[in-house]
């Protein structure tokens, strides 16, 4: 089958196929093998040569035969092949350089029955309801579901929004708190947002009432750019009309109504004045994360949440390894204190007492998590009263204990219930395509690349269900260096040989910064990162920009990076582009279609990336085992939407496989879980094969290249950073738990193979020999103190806690957990210490961020 890449001059193969190898004659029998060998592998692999152009073409299939047709417009580019810059052979070749084959002293790997079947996609099981459930049914105000319709053109419940909206909204629940698990994508932020927005719209007609009124209702999340995100879509919301007629004023329609309901994100990064200032003003909603929260709640006397009726956790389990335990305790006896000095004022009329409402009412408190695990239901036990749990298919028993609820004489109303465990497992949407590759340690770099050339091939089709704006697609790498490699790789790579380019910056910034009071900062930190790029391009990936996102990054170049990955990016951001090898930019001349999202497990939580058409795992999850992994391809296959899951395992990884199917199937109840969650083997030469097209095994030339390619750009001033890479990897490997440790054990990894992943020709001993055992040391040391840089950072805000004399709890948790996790590997032994240094390490920088430490 033509798989429609074509060499255009000289087809490689042939050339090699046709080079004489030379006989050496005389010496000794042991030389002349040598040479004789010798003279065989270069004529396996051509040597490249200067003049050579190779004519990449992405595979396109008939949507009617199925066969491989060539598209009608073609996302080409050449590819100039030229000797690699350094020597090959053995006399010229530095001093423990190691150059090997990609293709020979790979271990077997089975190939699977039927690789790329094109199995049906089973029915979506987060999608919108197709029966006659209605918002309107489920007792939603006619101006919100208006709202929906035409803003959000959202029409119908999801299965967990009519669970929740049933057991929230009626009268008869309003003493119960609830407590929401469902699967990813499924629309839990509507399903809390909704009853909130519900509850507060009366108050729009009291002409008294304005945002002096305070805050009456918050909202947690555990990281910023969740809360950003929540703060969207409830700023989004309240953008509705206040009643049905155009003219608010419109006093036949009934009483006057004001918009003062308005939301406020407090997420830090501003300063405390300008923060107090909005408090002060009054925020009626709002989006918070713990660590600023607690911090106001703790020094704001303007703050005013005596009349707060609403608190929700998102992401309960989240908050929970982030060891927000203790801040969010302290969060809700700052809230209580609160309510009992404002009713005691009240009482005493030192206060305005605002009547004509039920201010009485008791605060409800919901709480969203995936899974309820031990720590997530001693949270709740701490901040729920007799919690309705809500899950996705529970509706009716839902109504049921509301009913119960109603029946039950108060004496035997129990606090703090504790949840029942937690039977169903936490599994991916069912339309979800879970597939995975097990590819040799030496392939992963161009298999990944074959990869991505692949869905971004299958996304531009015709029949696809793609959107027509492209493919986005999400690759989790393990670490921050990793992720900042790869992403330099690919902005710098130069198929022709060239010196790397640097990047390419615009110098005509508009660095009058954020004109969003939702994205402020500290004095002297305003247009400080404008400079760092956020878009590289690569001529591997035609009209694809590609990103990065962890949390070692300042927040404005995060933003700009999630606002450039979506397509939404300010003209400043697009500006910010490091620059591709030129022939990127010269051939690959149309504005890119596609985007591709390079990032740590900071991403894998709750973010809601439209329009994600496939979640690559590069690196499995060092932390969170099963869940995490459901977590992460749960950015796509959102809300009744397709697509597909990537899982690149190395061979010795392969139990991975039983072991994460075996996580998400146990317990199995219904017949859905029954049939069993299954994820589907590919072969890798059919990755290859597809991304690299040609004939037989062309791909393998074709990989040769790309990984010459690759390897010359390390080897051009890049070698620390693809070292740093592949150390930091390593160490992040081993991170893994003790009970992960038959699948994910580094002893498992052959060094060698693993170096050439990162584009490093260096044997192993090289790689680590050239680190001396002191700067190892250093380097350990620093990583786990978060580095030189870091630690003064960190003393620095250690300085501000002393010299407030308030430690943030949520600060303190971390430290000590850091601190645990250092002594731990400190120790010799990689012990887990229940907060992964290198997924979490940018947990931790994310959260420096949300307490406003730059
Ligand atoms: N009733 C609905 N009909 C169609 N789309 C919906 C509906 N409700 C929500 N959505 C959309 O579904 C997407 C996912 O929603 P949301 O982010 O709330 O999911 P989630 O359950 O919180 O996911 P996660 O667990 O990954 O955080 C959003 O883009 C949202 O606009």
């Amino acid at each position: 089958m033509d798989d429609g890449i074509l060499l255009n001059i000289v087809e490689a193969g042939e050339q090699s196929s046709t080079r004489k190898i030379p006989s050496k004659k005389g010496g000794r029998w042991t030389d002349r093998v040598k040479a004789k060998k010798s003279a065989k592998r270069r004529a396996r692999i051509p040597e490249p040569n200067a003049s050579q152009t190779i004519d990449f073409e992405l595979p396109a299939e008939d949507p009617a035969s199925g066969a491989t047709v060539r598209p009608t417009k073609r996302a080409r580019f050449d590819v100039e092949v030229v000797p690699s810059v350094e020597p090959t052979t053995s006399t010229q070749r530095p001093k423990g350089q190691i150059i090997s084959s990609l293709f020979s002293h790979n271990p077997s790997v089975p190939t699977p029955e039927r690789s790329y079947s094109k199995r049906p996609a089973a029915a979506p099981s987060n999608a919108p309801l197709a029966d006659d459930t209605t918002f309107l049914g489920l007792g939603l105000d006619p101006l919100i579901v208006t709202h929906l319709r035409t803003k959000f053109t959202i029409e119908n419940p999801t299965s967990i929004q009519r669970a929740a909206l049933s057991a929230i909204l009626p009268e008869s629940t309003l003493s119960r708190d609830v407590f929401i698990q469902s699967q990813t994508g499924s629309g839990k932020t509507l399903a809390f947002l909704l009853p909130i927005i519900q509850d507060l719209l009366p108050l729009s007609s009291l002409s008294y009432i304005d945002r002096s009124i305070g805050t009456l209702a918050i909202i947690i999340a555990p990281t910023r750019e969740l809360a950003k995100q929540i703060s969207d879509v409830l700023e989004s919301l309240l953008t509705m009309r206040l009643r049905a007629s155009e003219n608010i004023d419109d006093e036949a329609n009934g009483p006057r109504l004001t918009r003062w309901l308005v939301s406020g994100l407090l997420i830090g990064g501003a300063t405390r004045a300008h923060e107090k200032a909005r408090l002060r003003k009054g925020v009626p909603i709002l989006v918070t994360t713990p660590g600023r929260l607690l911090d106001h709640l703790q020094n704001t006397s303007s703050f005013d949440v005596g009349k707060c009726r609403w608190l929700v956790l998102d992401e309960a389990d989240r908050l929970m390894e982030l060891g927000f335990e203790e801040s969010i305790t302290g969060i809700i006896k700052g809230l209580d204190g609160r309510r009992k000095l404002a009713a005691a004022a009240a009482a005493e009329g030192t206060s305005m007492d605002v009547g004509g409402w039920d201010w009485e009412r008791r605060r409800r408190t919901v709480l969203c998590s995936a899974t309820i695990r031990e720590d997530v239901q001693k949270l709740a036990g701490t901040t729920l009263h007799r919690p309705i749990v809500v899950k996705a298919t529970d509706v009716a028993q839902a109504a049921a204990e509301a009913q119960a609820a109603l029946n039950q004489p108060r004496s035997q109303i129990v606090v703090d219930t504790p949840l029942p465990v937690d039977t169903t497992k936490f599994t991916p949407p069912s339309q979800l395509s879970q597939k995975y590759v097990v590819v040799p340690l030496k392939l992963r770099l161009v298999s990944l690349i074959a990869l991505l050339r692949t869905i971004l091939t299958e996304s531009s089709k015709p029949t696809t269900s793609a959107t027509p704006e492209g493919s986005r697609i999400i690759v989790f790498l393990s670490c921050t260096d990793s992720v900042d490699f790869h992403w330099s790789l690919l902005g710098g790579v130069s198929m022709n040989g060239g010196a790397a380019p640097q990047a390419s910056l615009s110098s005509d910034e508009d660095s009058s910064g954020s004109d969003d009071e939702n994205e402020p900062r500290e004095p002297g930190a305003k247009g400080e990162k404008d400079d760092e790029p956020i878009e590289a391009r690569c001529a591997l990936l035609p009209r694809t920009s590609v990103y990065r996102l962890h949390g070692s990054l300042d927040q404005q170049t995060r933003m700009a990076s999630l606002r450039g990955f979506i397509g939404t990016s300010k003209s400043k951001d697009k500006a910010r582009t490091k620059s591709p090898s030129k022939e990127a930019a010269d051939k690959d001349d149309d504005a890119p279609t596609s985007s591709i999202l390079l990032c740590t497990s900071v991403a894998s939580r709750g973010l809601d990336l439209p329009l994600v058409r496939a979640v690559v795992q590069y690196d499995l999850p060092t932390e969170g085992g099963a869940n995490e992994y459901v977590h992460r391809v749960g950015r796509t296959a959102r809300a009744g939407k397709g697509g597909e899951a990537w899982a690149i395992i190395t061979p010795s990884e392969t139990d991975w496989v039983g072991w994460v199917e075996g996580k998400m199937n146990k317990d199995a109840k219904d017949s859905a879980r029954k049939a069993g969650v299954k994820l589907h083997a590919v072969g890798v030469q059919d990755v290859l094969r597809q991304g690299f097209g040609g004939r037989g095994t062309d791909y393998e030339v074709r990989a040769t290249e790309v990984q010459l390619a690759f390897e010359r750009w390390v080897l051009k001033g890049n070698n620390a950073l693809a070292r740093q890479a592949f150390q930091s990897h390593m160490r992040a490997y081993a991170t893994h738990p003790s009970d992960e440790k038959h699948i994910f054990h580094i002893r498992h990894l052959h060094t060698g193979h693993l170096a050439k992943a990162f584009a490093l020709r260096e044997a192993p001993t090289a790689v680590s020999g050239q680190v001396t055992k002191k700067s190892a040391k250093e380097k350990k040391v620093g990583k786990f103190n978060g580095g030189g840089k870091k630690s003064s950072q960190r003393a620095d805000r250690e300085d501000k806690i002393g010299a407030g004399g308030k430690a943030d709890t949520g600060d303190r948790m971390r430290d000590a957990i850091r601190v645990q996790g250092r002594l731990a590997k400190q120790g010799g032994a990689m012990v887990r210490s229940g907060v992964d240094d290198f997924q979490i390490a940018s947990g931790y920088d994310l959260e420096r961020l949300v307490h406003g430490q730059k």
